[in-house]
């Protein structure tokens, strides 16, 4: 049975699939402080969140049974995601649900700062009866959206409908996409020189932190107003509250802050010029169910070892990648399992080469895959796809990947070398063969048909007449049953590999009996559990 803890509210309606699923219990347990998570987390293999909990490394310390660690909405910054990857922890989020509720909040608060909406409301249900309110019209205004992704595409979309002309920045927006949405192409500076509205929907990185600050407020057209949606830290708050008192900016809406939730003295608080809304760009319906659902079906997925997709710790790969990949990810697991216990000396480099159906594919996974392979045997702690090839750099082994088309007859082939680092090599290939499913196909240089399952035992040899015998014979008088042999060799007489499928662990006693056979060289047990 899996646990879940849900540590902050998230819709019920979202994950209700989890609470049904008969192999998942769940724990709803919002505002615990990290003391409390601590303490009871160790009993939990996933982890629901919102933006509230501060998913740290210390509660992830404590979680030994994490595997999984869902943020229901899109920013994933109140997690420590290199604790998590380090640890091997999933993390995945739910980044369309929201993007339209966010969208219309923007909108909304673009709405309201241009008509005063939220001072005339304060006035008139004081009594005031106000009327020197004075608006502008969004109609024929430039609005500068800095961030083209989701959020920022739709707010451009209906600001068009508006009649706005839109200026759009984004280092991934093409001229193409931005035709079609209906946007110029502008660079950052053309939009802070130009804009009457700016929005900004980027995540907040070290790139966007201040990205409009002091430098971008003192050119700004006097009397624009701006808008911040995405997160607190992208607009410098006390440039932007000396820009309001400079008369630059008409007025700001922002419903982020730089410190959630801000002090009480926080400047933002108390100007007439700049309205806020606490955090409540995604909080509708709609979209905590949308993102709840969505993050409970993959932290389902992951709990049951099954395909998932939105792990913020993985490079994205297309859903149609994955599903041409999926079949081969037990294949190159095994051959770096079995890499793993072929190979006695410290590994510099790892050589993974596609080729055949894998020669034009994004492999990345499957790298993934098979590093997990080469890696957990040896490695304390948990090795999985999302840590592997991070701890491929802790440990300094450099990854190679290349693909080709040569396939030596085989319609897919994934060739992985270790190189250690007195320049030896271990050589495993293998492909999926129609019918037959996971074949090892070479061994260093020997060609053979191996299925890559249960217990194996590798011998080097030298090639000379009444080998095989002698370990038939040996393995029998030690209760050993042979389930199927492969010989390999280059030349008569020469360098020979044997590789044996038998039906159980064999001792390291027969092991070491096998080694003092005559021609024999070295026995190794290789499995795969
Ligand atoms: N207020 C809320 O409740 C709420 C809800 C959802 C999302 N958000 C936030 O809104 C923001 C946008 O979310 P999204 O779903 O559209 O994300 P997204 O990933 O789809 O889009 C972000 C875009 O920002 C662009 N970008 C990155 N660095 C940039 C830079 N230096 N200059 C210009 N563009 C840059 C990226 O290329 C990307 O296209 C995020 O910060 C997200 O956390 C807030
Ligand atoms: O959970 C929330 O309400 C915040 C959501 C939002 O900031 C996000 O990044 O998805």
């Amino acid at each position: 049975m899996f646990k879940v803890l849900v540590s902050d509210p998230i819709s019920d309606l979202g994950i209700q699939q989890l609470m049904d699923a008969a192999d998942v219990e769940v724990d709803k347990k919002p505002g615990l402080s990290e003391d409390e998570l601590v303490q009871i987390i160790p009993q939990y293999d996933g982890l629901l969140v919102r933006s509230q909990t501060k998913v740290t490394e210390k509660i992830m310390e404590a979680g030994t049974r994490l595997k999984v660690i869902g943020r229901a909405g899109v920013g994933v910054d109140n997690i420590n995601l290199e604790a998590a990857t380090t640890r091997g922890i999933i993390v995945i989020n739910a980044p369309d649900g929201n993007t339209i509720t966010t969208c219309e909040h923007a909108f909304a608060m673009m709405m309201a700062l241009a008509r005063h909406i939220p001072q005339a409301y304060a006035k008139t249900v004081n009594g005031e009866w106000d009327r020197k309110f004075l608006g502008v019209e969004l109609r024929n205004k430039t609005l500068g959206v800095l961030g083209m992704g989701r959020i920022g595409s739709e707010v451009a979309k209906r600001a068009k409908a508006f009649g706005m002309d839109i200026l759009g920045y984004d280092p991934f927006l093409t001229e193409d996409r931005a035709e079609k949405l209906g946007v110029k192409l502008a660079t950052v500076d053309d939009i802070i020189r130009n804009a009457d509205f700016i929005t900004v929907h980027t995540p907040l990185t070290p790139e966007t932190k201040h990205m409009i600050a002091r430098p971008q407020f003192e050119v700004m057209k006097k009397g624009m107003r701006i808008v911040n949606c995405a997160r607190g830290g992208i607009i410098d708050e006390m440039a932007l509250v000396e820009a309001i008192d400079q008369g630059i900016v008409a007025g700001a809406a922002f419903d982020v802050f730089e410190k959630e939730p801000p002090e009480a003295d926080h400047p933002f608080l108390n100007n007439p010029k700049i309205i806020v809304t606490p955090h409540l760009g995604a909080s509708t319906v709609e979209a905590q169910e949308n993102v709840a659902i969505d993050v409970s079906e993959q932290v389902l997925h992951i709990l049951r070892n099954e395909p998932f997709k939105n792990a913020v710790n993985m490079p994205p790969v297309a859903a149609s990648v994955m599903n041409k990949l999926q079949p081969y990810f037990g294949l190159g697991e095994k051959i770096g399992v079995f890499l793993s216990q072929l190979n006695n000396q410290a590994v510099k480099e790892i050589h993974v080469d596609y080729a055949g159906d894998l020669a034009e594919v994004d492999t990345q996974p499957l790298t993934r895959y098979i590093i997990k392979g080469v890696l957990s045997r040896h490695f304390a702690g948990d090795v999985n796809i999302v840590n592997s090839m991070h701890l491929t750099k802790v440990r300094d082994i450099n990854v190679v990947v290349s693909q080709a088309s040569a396939t030596k007859g085989f319609t897919n082939l994934i060739s992985v070398t270790l190189k250690g680092q007195d320049g030896a090599e271990r050589r495993v290939a293998g492909t999926l063969l129609n019918g037959y499913g996971a074949r090892i196909v070479q061994i260093d240089k020997f060609p053979v048909d191996v299925a890559p399952e249960g217990h194996l035992i590798f011998i080097s040899h030298n090639d000379k007449p009444g080998i095989i015998g002698h370990v038939g014979t040996l393995l029998g008088k030690n209760d050993v049953n042979i389930a199927s042999m492969q010989v390999g060799r280059k030349l008569v007489g020469g360098e020979a590999i044997m590789v044996l499928t038998v039906d159980k662990a064999v001792t390291k006693d027969v092991l070491d009996e096998l080694t003092k056979l005559p021609e024999l060289n070295k026995a190794q047990h290789i499995i795969f559990a």
